[in-house]
């Protein structure tokens, strides 16, 4: 070929490269040319992959895949996840930045945010306001460096995923920095956040989800009986009650800001088998119903007379495993 024909087609390869988003999607992650959820796949993923969750299933397939097929949603989608630890909250966030980028949690677009890491505990605060004060100058600067950040990524993708662990634990003056972008309006200082989604995990509310958990398990009816409405009370009345989550209560309930608040149940010894073995099979050992029953005997469960439920969730198993493989 000579060189003039060469790089005439080159420069046309090219050219289509950088004029078509399509196909330089075709190489590189897209904002705007994510692949599509779709409702089945995500209903796969819930089900194959997430244990002893009915109502969060349930809410968030609805929610996350009623949200994105909406070309012109009014306000940002907003899910405030409860519950108690290792029952599946971040879990079930990864499940959805992986349906809707390629990339997951690690995608451009999907923004990780841990209260405790990223900015004090709420109970340490005088500590670090003090140490605040010397490496940045204020709360208030906190705030305004938040809201720059997402400003930031949301004008640089709409459709960005925000999620934020630790809710109950993060600093009032924080929460207050985010209200402005979860609201009905149409753009807020020349950006429109409303294909934005933002998901909240916290642990408020957990007892008295597990009040009703338990309440269910005593009276002999099974777990899937529980319905949305014998949880939104019990959520209601702690979330707004309880003196951590009161900011919580007052900035973003009271204002309608959230769209859905989705429980998760604590986990029981049969689910906790389950996550041993969806382990085993994918560190490519051969399924040993022995080794799974002893792994998730070891765990502790509460109340202490029935021990109905796991107090660590799944989240510690995997490391218990490690022992008993290495046998
Ligand atoms: N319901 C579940 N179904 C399947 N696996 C689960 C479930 N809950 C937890 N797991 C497993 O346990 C791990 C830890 O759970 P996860 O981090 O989602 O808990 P969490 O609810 O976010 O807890 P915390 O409140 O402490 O942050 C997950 O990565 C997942 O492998």
């Amino acid at each position: 070929v000579e060189p003039i024909s060469l790089g005439l087609a080159l420069a046309g390869v090219l050219t289509g490269y950088i004029s078509y988003p399509r196909l330089y999607c075709l190489f590189a992650e897209c904002c705007g040319q994510k692949r599509s959820l779709s409702r089945e796949a995500l209903q796969k993923d819930l089900d194959n992959k997430l244990f002893g969750q009915h109502l969060a299933k349930k809410v968030i397939l609805n929610a996350v895949s009623g949200f994105l097929s909406n070309p012109r949603p009014k306000k940002p989608l907003t899910l405030s996840l409860h519950g108690w630890t290792g029952t599946g909250k971040n879990f079930v966030s990864k499940i959805i930045a992986e349906n809707i980028y390629e990339g997951g949690l690690n995608s451009d677009y999907v923004h990780l945010f841990v209260a405790t890491l990223h900015f004090p505990h709420a109970s340490n605060i005088t500590l670090y306001k003090a140490r605040a004060e010397i490496w940045r100058p204020s709360w208030m600067k906190l705030g305004d460096q938040l809201q720059l950040w997402i400003r930031g990524n949301v004008s640089a993708c709409a459709r960005s995923i925000f999620i934020f662990d630790e809710m109950d634990k993060m600093h009032a003056g924080l929460i207050d920095a985010i209200k402005p972008f979860l609201d009905y309006y149409d753009v807020v200082d020349e950006v429109s956040y409303q294909k934005a989604i933002f998901i909240f995990l916290s642990n408020a509310g957990a007892e008295r989800i597990t009040d009703v958990a338990l309440d269910f398990w005593r009276r002999g009816k099974q777990r899937e009986e529980i319905r949305l409405k014998d949880m939104e009370h019990a959520l209601s009345v702690s979330v707004f009650n309880n003196r951590n989550s009161g900011f919580w209560h007052s900035s973003l309930i009271d204002r309608n800001l959230i769209d859905y608040f989705v429980p998760f149940l604590p986990l029981e010894y049969k689910h906790l088998k389950m996550c041993i073995r969806v382990e085993m099979q994918a560190r490519g050992y051969e399924i040993d119903e022995d080794i799974i029953s002893r792994v998730a005997e070891e765990m502790t469960f509460f109340p202490k007379e029935e021990r109905v439920f796991s107090d660590k969730g799944c989240k510690t198993v995997y490391t218990k495993l490690d022992y008993y493989l290495d046998d």
